[in-house]
């Protein structure tokens, strides 16, 4: 009661003590008193009560009982908190199991979408006949049918591409090595689906946002760092430091990828930025995406002109039950693959488009050799391989977002692509027997080697390699008949559609039209054809 009154007085005596200011009227005094009395920790704080000794005695009865209780609560903290420990190790667990389970790369298609008012000429029936199997129309009577982790019909949203993303982000969080990339033709959209636009935000903005959230709301401390690089005409450049524009500029140091005894790949001189939050990660993508070497070309006005990659490392030094204490995620948009015989490109852009088909050629050979658990993987054939080295082994999980067109005129680079993932998904990495001991294993690779040289693939390739030095002036007119073959026959694809290289590498071009190899290579890549 005591407290109300001296409340209630105070109105008069703060007016009474500022009278001589005429507009501070009785009324002003009693809203401040008001918004005095609506702030209850400032009255609670006061302390009103009379100090006698059986209120002291009460008092110290509480603190003890508000003591107990505190300390109560932190016990069941501790408590809780190590229950959540628990349950996320056991959800790290779950989650890294499934995605064994589902294979270590997982292979998504999306196909482009035709915007109103595009010229997209005659289409050919490329439809995704449910979630996970796309039809593919080669001639009047002829389709066939690809299956992939995910399709993503032309209708989709970048949000629906990036639901099925999320689970590897989790996985690079928990200390895993990942790699997200996007393949496919020149113009079918890869850029938009890791970049995208302002308003439809891609793969990169959407994974790292998500990862820079996950990590805020775990118990632990990250550590990030960002990078970013193209491979371009098969150098390395840092889209980060600023390129000389005048002769006298000096140059930025030369990047060279580093291999350490346990495998692990470094880039010498490459600026890793440490980053705190969201917004300063995309400020410094943007920043390196309009250094990328785009250029105009007959299939894309915005073509990119190399392979540009993205790079999150990730630290986290109190968490035992990650993977490992550094791991790292990359974003790859990847070049496209393009016919230098339609693409009609010359001089620089020939340079570009065959140094990109020769990388994805590359990419083509290591993946093969990764499916087959070759002891030998050719990484060190291009820039791109050697980087992805230790993202592409076990214990990493990788992502193909392939891109195809839906044109008619496109039917060729479309089959290629597809037969490139249908190669790429049948890989299941990490699931060596490692009870065999390493000698056992390279004996037994070695003789299942000799014994199936005539038969496998490897041998085939290297037939296909050696038929292309001889017959390198004819690639052009083989590869011609084999469109009109494939035209009339639909359902048989030549050699340089599998390793995915496009025309301008003579050696991933494939040599003479070989029905029976092609036919058994399908049977190794386990695809279902329709008739
Ligand atoms: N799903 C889509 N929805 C809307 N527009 C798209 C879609 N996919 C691609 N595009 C548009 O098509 C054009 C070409 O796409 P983009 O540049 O992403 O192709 P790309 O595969 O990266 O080509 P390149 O390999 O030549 O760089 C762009 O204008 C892009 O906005």
């Amino acid at each position: 009661m005591e407290t109300r009154k001296s409340v209630h007085k105070l109105a008069e005596t703060i007016h009474s003590l500022l009278g001589w200011k005429s507009h501070l009227t009785s009324n002003w005094a009693k809203s401040v008193c008001n918004i005095m009395k609506s702030v209850p920790s400032e009255e609670s704080s006061i302390d009103f009560r009379p100090t006698n000794v059986a209120t002291k005695k009460s008092t110290e009865k509480e603190d003890d009982e508000l003591r107990n209780a505190i300390s109560k609560i932190e016990d069941e903290l501790v408590t809780l908190t190590a229950y959540i420990n628990q349950l996320n190790t056991q959800r790290k667990q779950v989650l890294n199991e499934f995605m064994d389970l589902r294979g270590n790369i997982r292979v998504f298609c999306r196909i482009r979408s035709i915007a109103t008012g595009e010229n997209f000429g005659r289409l050919r029936p490329i439809a995704a006949q449910d979630s996970s199997n796309v039809l593919l129309k080669l001639a009047e009577n002829k389709s066939k049918t690809y299956s992939f982790d995910k399709i993503f019909h032309p209708g989709s949203s970048q949000d629906e591409v990036f639901a099925e993303i999320e689970p590897v982000i989790k996985s690079a969080l928990d200390g895993y090595n990942a790699c997200i990339f996007a393949y496919g033709q020149t113009g079918t959209g890869k850029s938009f689906t890791m970049e995208g636009t302002p308003h439809y935000p891609g793969v990169v903005p959407r994974a790292m946002e998500a990862i820079f959230k996950q990590a805020v709301d775990s118990n632990h401390v990250f550590i990030f760092s960002f990078s970013m690089l193209e491979i371009y005409l098969g150098k390395l450049k840092d889209l980060l430091v600023p390129q000389p524009t005048k002769a006298m500029d000096p140059m930025p140091p030369c990047l060279s990828i580093q291999t350490d005894p346990k495998g692990g790949v470094e880039i010498d001189n490459l600026l890793a930025i440490r980053v705190t939050d969201f917004n300063q990660a995309l400020r410094l993508y943007r920043l390196g995406c309009r250094f990328r070497s785009t250029a105009s070309t007959n299939s894309n006005l915005t073509s990119s002109r190399s392979h540009c990659m993205i790079r999150l490392s990730i630290t986290c030094f109190d968490a035992p039950e990650r993977r490992r204490e550094t791991n790292k995620i990359w974003f790859i948009d990847l070049g496209g693959s393009e016919r230098v015989l339609k693409t009609k490109a010359s001089g620089r852009r020939l340079d570009e488009g065959k140094a990109i088909n020769l990388s994805l050629s590359a990419l083509g050979d290591v993946i093969h050799a990764l499916q087959k658990k070759n002891f030998h993987v050719p990484y060190r054939n291009s820039k791109l391989t050697q980087v992805l080295r230790d993202s592409l082994g076990e214990d990493s999980k990788t992502l193909m977002l392939v891109h195809v067109s839906p044109k008619e005129e496109d039917l060729c680079e479309t089959v290629c692509t597809l037969n490139f993932a249908t190669r790429v998904r049948s890989i299941h990495l990490g699931n060596t027997d490692t009870t065999i001991p390493p000698k056992i294993q390279l004996c037994a690779s070695f003789i299942a080697y000799v014994i199936s040289t005539p038969l496998t693939l490897d041998s085939e390739d290297s037939f296909f390699h050696l038929l292309n030095f001889r017959n390198g002036r004819n690639y052009r007119k083989n590869y011609k008949k084999e469109m009109h073959e494939r035209s009339e026959c639909g359902d048989w694809a030549p050699t340089p559609e599998v390793l995915g290289g496009g025309t301008a590498n003579p050696s991933a071009l494939g040599g003479k039209w070989q029905p029976k190899l092609v036919l058994r290579r399908r049977a190794v890549t386990g695809e279902k054809r329709e008739e």
